[in-house]
C-alpha cells in the first residue's frame, strides 16, 4: 500500500496550512506527523484519509493497482479525538457494529478484543458511562484490531494515564507490523517508534 503526494497544499480561505508537500507513505513503515497545536496535523491527516481534498497538487493511493480516492476508506482505520463513539451502545454492541464494516485482525474476535481492552467487567456497560480514558482505549483498539492495511492515529494517548500509555505501546507493538501507520502527534511517547518524521512547519508558507 502506498500514498504518494506531489506538491500537495491545503488552505482554508486565504491561509495556507501547508504547501509543496511531496512525499510517499509506504506499507511496513510508521510515520509521525509533527507540529504544535493548530499547525495542521489533523488537516494533513484528513487529506491523507481522503476526507479532505488538497487545494493544490496530487494525491494518489495504490496497492497492486491504483485505488480511487472515494474507495480508500475501505482500506483505512482511524482513531481520533474528533471521531465519536455511539454512546448508546454497550461495548459489546459497539464492537459488533464496528465489525459489520471491517474484518477483525488475525487472531482477534469480540471476546479477545474485550480482553485486550481489559474491560471484561464493562462489556455490557453503555459507552456513555465510560470514562474518557476507557473511551480512548476503545477507539484505539477498534482501529488497531481491524485488518485494514492503513492505520491512522491522531493524538493517540489523549486522556490516557501512564498505565494507558504502556497499554498503547503494547497495542502498537502487536498490531502495526506490515501495516502503513501514520500518527498525528506532538508528544514523544505517542510516536517514538516511528522512524519517519514529517514536520508541518517545514511546509509552511508566510502569506
Ligand atoms: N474547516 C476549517 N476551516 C477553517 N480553518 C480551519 C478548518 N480546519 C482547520 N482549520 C485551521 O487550520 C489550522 C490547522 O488546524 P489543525 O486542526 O489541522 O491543527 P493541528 O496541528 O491538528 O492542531 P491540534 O494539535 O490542536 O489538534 C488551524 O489554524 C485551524 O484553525
Amino acid at each position: 500500500m502506498k500514498i504518494a503526494l506531489k506538491n500537495v497544499g491545503r488552505r482554508f480561505n486565504k491561509e495556507w496550512i501547508f504547501r509543496n508537500l511531496s512525499t510517499e507513505f509506504i506499507s511496513g513503515n510508521s510515520y509521525a506527523i509533527l507540529g504544535p497545536n493548530g499547525s495542521g496535523k489533523s488537516t494533513l491527516l484528513s487529506v491523507l484519509t481522503g476526507s479532505l481534498t488538497p487545494s493544490e497538487g496530487q494525491i494518489s493511493f495504490s496497492d497492486a493497482k491504483d485505488i480511487p480516492v472515494e474507495d480508500i476508506y475501505r482500506h483505512i482505520s482511524l482513531a481520533a479525538p474528533y471521531l465519536e463513539l455511539v454512546e448508546t451502545f454497550t461495548l459489546k454492541e459497539l464492537i459488533d457494529f464496528h465489525f459489520k464494516f471491517k474484518n477483525f485482525a488475525a487472531g482477534v474476535d469480540t471476546k479477545s478484543l474485550v480482553s485486550i481492552l481489559g474491560l471484561e467487567k464493562s462489556a455490557n456497560k453503555e459507552i456513555k458511562y465510560f470514562s474518557s480514558g476507557m473511551k480512548q482505549r476503545t477507539k484505539l483498539a477498534l482501529a488497531c484490531c481491524s485488518d485494514s492495511p492503513i492505520l491512522f492515529l491522531d493524538e493517540p494517548t489523549s486522556n490516557l494515564d501512564v498505565q494507558g500509555i504502556n497499554w498503547y505501546h503494547e497495542l502498537i507493538e502487536k498490531f502495526t507490523k506490515d501495516r502503513l501507520t501514520i500518527i498525528g502527534s506532538n508528544q514523544i511517547q505517542e510516536y517514538e517508534f516511528c522512524k519517519e518524521h514529517i514536520q508541518i512547519a517545514d511546509f509552511k508558507q508566510i502569506n
